[in-house]
């Protein structure tokens, strides 16, 4: 639906973007995910023709985007200062951009009804712009953005204004709304919990790089990189020597967990050289008294978070550099061990992976 090819975008001897390459679904809800000036917006910018690449392409359902303008384009962006007119009520707002297609009026009044629908304000369409929350003005511009029926709707961090609580339940309220339309959502975001929570495929992006693509379970469960694992949550890193590869699997020596198997990410990683394990918090489990499990490493408390219904222990591990972070539901009493306390964790190998640095 979307290719971009080689897509490179220089300011100077800088370069926003570093020869992307992306191929973006029809129907998909892609999220490009990335700290602040990784090069997100550029792209965004690029897809929608606010702006043009140094070199490479672009394609949008098989036509070459190059010399494109912006409003000759399938596609169409919700901005995060999402500017709607003060001066017009809400359904204006929504039928603005209709004005230049010259439908009549019945059509008009029906394609703005439907977007409002869509975005759940029928009835505010008489409402005044400034009589809005936060939410309702967000929704606002996704429905003018909505009504004009664009291939592909673009986000370019449409939630940052809104507070936790509402900005949650937008997310999964657009998260609805595209399965409802079914067209493709490119959002740009650096908020990693709402790449996670929406979309179908997430781009992880720094230094203008594109550093992987994936669902959102792979991009948690198996970063490529200590840099991808390290900005989508909390990661323990146990420092590792790799003693055999074969196939997909690799054979890693670790001071703290002796020798384990850990899925081989892709490139670069050889027999010989040193590697990073990762494992999550949440994938440690505290073994209570007798509970035995194959895989288990015994370490020492050190430290103790009560986060209501979880705790977050620290735990010192004998040859580890670092104590690893566990998190650990509170059903069982983990908000109960002592500083101090001689514990034992289980973890499962499948949860170790690999990662490049
Ligand atoms: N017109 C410009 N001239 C020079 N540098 C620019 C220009 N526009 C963007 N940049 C630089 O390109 C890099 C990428 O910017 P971009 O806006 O794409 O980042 P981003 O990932 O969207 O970040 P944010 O989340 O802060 O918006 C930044 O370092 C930025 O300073």
């Amino acid at each position: 639906m979307i290719e971009i090819r080689d897509v490179t975008r220089s300011y100077g001897a800088f370069k926003a973007l570093d020869d992307a390459s992306l191929a973006i679904r029809e129907g998909e809800f892609f999220s490009l995910l990335g700290p602040s000036g990784c090069g997100k917006t550029t792209l965004l910018r690029m897809i929608a023709g606010f702006d043009q690449p140094t070199s490479g392409s672009i394609a949008i359902d098989g036509q070459p985007m190059d010399g494109i303008p912006a409003n000759r384009r399938p596609t169409n962006m919700v901005f995060q200062s999402y500017a709607i007119f003060p001066h017009l009520n809400v359904e204006q707002n929504v039928a603005y951009g209709l004005k230049r297609l010259r439908l009549d009026a019945g059509e008009e009044k029906r394609r703005v009804e439907e977007a409002l629908e869509q975005v759940s304000l029928t009835g505010l369409g008489r409402r005044g712009a400034t009589e809005l929350s936060g939410g309702q003005r967000q929704r606002v511009a996704l429905a003018r953005a909505l009504v004009m029926r664009p291939k592909v709707l673009l986000l370019d961090e449409p939630l940052s204004a809104l507070d936790k609580k509402l900005r949650e339940q937008m997310q999964i309220e657009l998260r609805r709304l595209q399965q409802a339309v079914g067209i493709t959502f490119i959002l740009v975001t650096h908020d990693q919990y709402e790449a996670l929570a929406m979309s179908d495929r997430i781009a992880v992006m720094f230094n203008g790089r594109i550093a992987q693509v994936a669902s959102p379970k792979d991009i948690y469960q198996r970063p490529v990189t200590r840099q991808v694992a390290d900005f989508l949550g909390g990661m323990n890193f146990v420092a590792a020597e790799i003693v055999e590869e074969s196939g997909a699997t690799l054979t890693v020596d670790t001071l703290g967990f002796g020798r384990v198997k850990a899925e081989k990410p892709p490139a670069f990683l050889r027999k010989g050289t040193s590697a990073t394990l990762g494992i999550r918090p949440e994938r440690l489990r505290v073994l209570w008294d007798e509970e035995r499990f194959d895989f288990e490493v015994a370490g020492t408390v050190v430290e103790r978070h009560y986060f209501g219904e979880v705790t977050h222990l620290i735990v010192d591990i004998p040859g580890l550099e670092k104590p690893l972070s566990v998190i650990e539901t509170n059903d069982f009493g983990a908000d109960d061990i002592p500083v101090g306390a001689a514990i034992r964790l289980a973890y499962d190998p499948e949860a170790l992976v690999a990662l490049a640095d």
